[in-house]
């Protein structure tokens, strides 16, 4: 049988400075994440979110313990090997968009699609396919700066899906967002949610975390006891 976990850690720690400087940002964490879940990770300004998910896609090293995505261990992978997979594999998408300016919509998540090696009439078809499923195909040639808030974060999420990722990592994709923008890209994960895209997202909006299969609440680097059971706080699903 394979294994239905795509991502998971084992003592999952990263310290920073020492002595009295000592911050565990993130400290001893067990993570399983089935395929096809939705874990939204919240907790307060400072409990290590970001830097739990920059681990996970193995944009940050650990200090300590082990990360694997889809049977690969991860925090020894040589760079190379990491960004061979983290194209291939993951998805990410930030608060502040990340964007190509000078790119048109359809240019930005063609221009991902090429990286993941799709020849080029295959990432033009494959763009204009996800700019429609984000409910922006009438947008495909506009410049992200004739795009409201809303509109380039789904660009951005279109692009996070250009190379069909395993695991799609999302730091806060709302946070920069009004709340008609917010509902926008709330209903696209839900629409993710019910296509079986395995979701991380690190949030502080309590409605993201409403449409999850799972919520973990972090409190000083770890997950909070009290949250284990997810689905059960703030109002998770299952
Ligand atoms: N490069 C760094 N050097 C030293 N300390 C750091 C560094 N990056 C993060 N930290 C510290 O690690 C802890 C966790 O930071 P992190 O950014 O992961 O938290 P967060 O929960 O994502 O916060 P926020 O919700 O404000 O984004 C914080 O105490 C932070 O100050």
């Amino acid at each position: 049988m394979t294994d239905p976990t795509v991502l998971r850690t084992r003592g999952l720690t990263r310290r920073y400075g020492r002595d009295s400087g000592l911050v565990r940002a993130v400290d001893d964490v067990d993570l399983d994440v089935p395929a096809g879940q939705t874990l939204a990770v919240m907790g307060p300004s400072g409990c290590g979110k970001s830097t739990l998910l920059h681990l996970l896609g193995g944009l940050q090293r650990p200090t300590a313990g082990e990360v694997w995505l889809a049977g690969n261990r991860i925090d020894t992978m040589s760079e190379r090997a990491l960004a061979r997979l983290r194209r291939d594999s993951l998805g990410f998408v930030f608060q502040s968009f990340h964007l190509m300016d000078e790119l048109t919509a359809v240019e930005n998540v063609e221009l991902a699609a090429l990286l993941a090696g799709r020849p080029p009439r295959r990432a033009r078809q494959r763009a204009l396919h996800l700019l429609d499923r984000v409910g922006l195909a009438d947008r495909a040639t506009h410049l992200p700066s004739a795009l409201s808030g809303g509109q380039r974060q789904r660009v951005a999420i279109a692009r996070a899906l250009s190379n069909e990722p395993q695991v799609v990592l999302a730091d806060e994709p709302t946070g920069n967002l009004d709340s008609a923008a917010t509902l926008e890209v709330l209903r696209l994960f839900e629409d993710l949610r019910a296509a079986g895209q395995t979701l991380v997202v690190v949030t502080h909006d309590a409605r993201i975390a409403a449409v999850a299969d799972r919520v973990v609440a972090m409190r000083d680097g770890a997950f909070a006891d009290d949250t284990r059971l997810a689905g059960t706080v703030y109002g998770g699903r299952r």
